[in-house]
């Protein structure tokens, strides 16, 4: 029997089973085997299967952001006019048939950005490109979901279903829990706070050869998919708690009145952009840089002015000593003290140590032992 099969005989089983205490152990078996079936589903498939063929794009840059969305709502016209690649766009639906890099330059970084087909309802079950299309999407570093603004909020609703499906989980941060193979074998089970969904003979039935530890209270839908492992908690889909959790991207609001742009405008986590019209791209790019959380951080030597063409990217959070190491791999060891002017300090300069933060478009200067 294919996968597909198998996973199709699951779902009927869940469907006549009845939800109920006596049956819940079982939904559970059920629900983890479907988790795991459509996990191998999403396995390259072997030379000769039909996952490669211009799917496989060097990754490249400070960040990747991939384009997903239904066909024709412009995914390729974004690429267009943001990046000097060009990629067929057209007025017919899955116009683009693979991968297509191009290069965002914004604030001093390159972030790469893929354009891919248009996925289709039914991308998860193997449909279109799907399948391809989502391997990409999950080594990216941000999806971007594009949306045709003039579809109102039905596609949303289908793509945000169509990706969950597929364990990218949109809007959640990854469950708490500890979860490794046990090297003797057997489960060994604990929680550091009280359960209310799960428990230990829940989790037996689910695996019996892991160590396992709740550090929340946790469903046993997220249960699962922390045991699958393959689940992804994109940051696009961001999951930091002060950060917003998704963005999506409504294209063709030359189409829409004022008042249904500004609804749209005023959901969360929601750009609105014209790409034929050139409107709002510039917003977009910012919005792109807070997800993606970069820093533009420039250096300078004793007695010379900062290297303001060559500043280096790394992530928001990043020390003085991540800026050592992207100087260079042994500077930590030479490393005194560093010189910082910019955001991050209240004298410009400031006497740091390696532990200090640095800010976006701060200026460093380190001095060796
Ligand atoms: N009115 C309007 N049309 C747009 C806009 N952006 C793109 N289009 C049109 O939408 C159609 C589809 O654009 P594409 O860029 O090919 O869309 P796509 O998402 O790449 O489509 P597939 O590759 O087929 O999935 C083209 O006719 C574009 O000219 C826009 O901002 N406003
Ligand atoms: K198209
Ligand atoms: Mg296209």
């Amino acid at each position: 029997m294919g996968i597909l099969e198998r996973i199709s005989e699951i779902e009927k089983e869940m469907a006549r089973t009845q939800k109920n205490k006596a049956t819940e152990y079982h939904l559970g078996l059920l629900k983890a085997k479907l988790a795991r079936l459509r996990a191998q589903l999403l396995e390259p498939q072997g030379k000769a299967g039909p996952k490669g063929e211009g799917f496989d794009v060097m990754k490249s840059g400070d960040a990747r952001v991939a384009l997903i969305g239904f066909p024709s709502v412009g995914k390729s016209t974004l690429l267009n006019v943001l990046t000097s690649t060009h990629s067929e766009s057209a007025s017919y639906e899955f116009t683009t048939l693979t991968c297509i890099p191009g290069v965002i330059e914004y604030n001093g970084a390159n972030i790469q950005l893929l354009d891919l087909p248009g996925i289709i309802e039914g991308a998860a079950q193997g449909k279109g490109r799907g399948r391809q299309v989502i391997g990409v999407a999950r080594t990216a570093d941000l999806v971007m979901m594009m949306l045709d603004a003039t579809k109102g909020d039905v596609q949303r609703e289908l793509l945000e279903k169509e990706l969950e499906s597929v364990g990218i989980r949109l809007n959640k941060r990854k469950p708490n829990i500890y979860f490794k193979i046990k090297k003797g074998g057997g489960l060994s089970f604990n929680s550091t706070v009280p359960l209310t969904n799960c428990n230990e003979k829940l989790v037996q039935m689910i695996l019996h050869e892991y160590k396992v530890l709740f550090r929340e209270d946790c469903t046993a839908d997220e249960f699962i998919d922390v045991v699958v492992g393959n689940r992804m908690y994109m940051p696009c889909v961001f999951d930091q708690p002060y950060s917003p959790l998704f963005e999506q991207v409504y294209n063709k609001i030359d189409q829409i009145s004022i008042e249904e742009v500004d609804r749209i405008a005023r959901q969360p986590h929601s750009v609105v952009v014209s790409c034929n019209m050139r409107l709002n791209l510039e917003y977009l790019l910012e919005v792109l840089w807070e997800y993606l959380a970069l820093v533009r951080v420039y250096t300078k030597k004793r007695g010379e002015r900062p290297d303001f063409e060559g500043g280096l990217i790394l992530r928001r959070g990043c020390t003085v000593e991540h800026v050592c190491h992207n100087i260079h791999r042994t500077l930590v060891q030479q490393f005194k003290y560093a010189l910082v002017w910019g955001r991050s300090v209240k004298y410009s300069p400031q006497r740091v140590g390696l532990n200090h933060q640095m800010c976006h478009d701060d200026v460093i200067q380190v001095i060796k032992k």
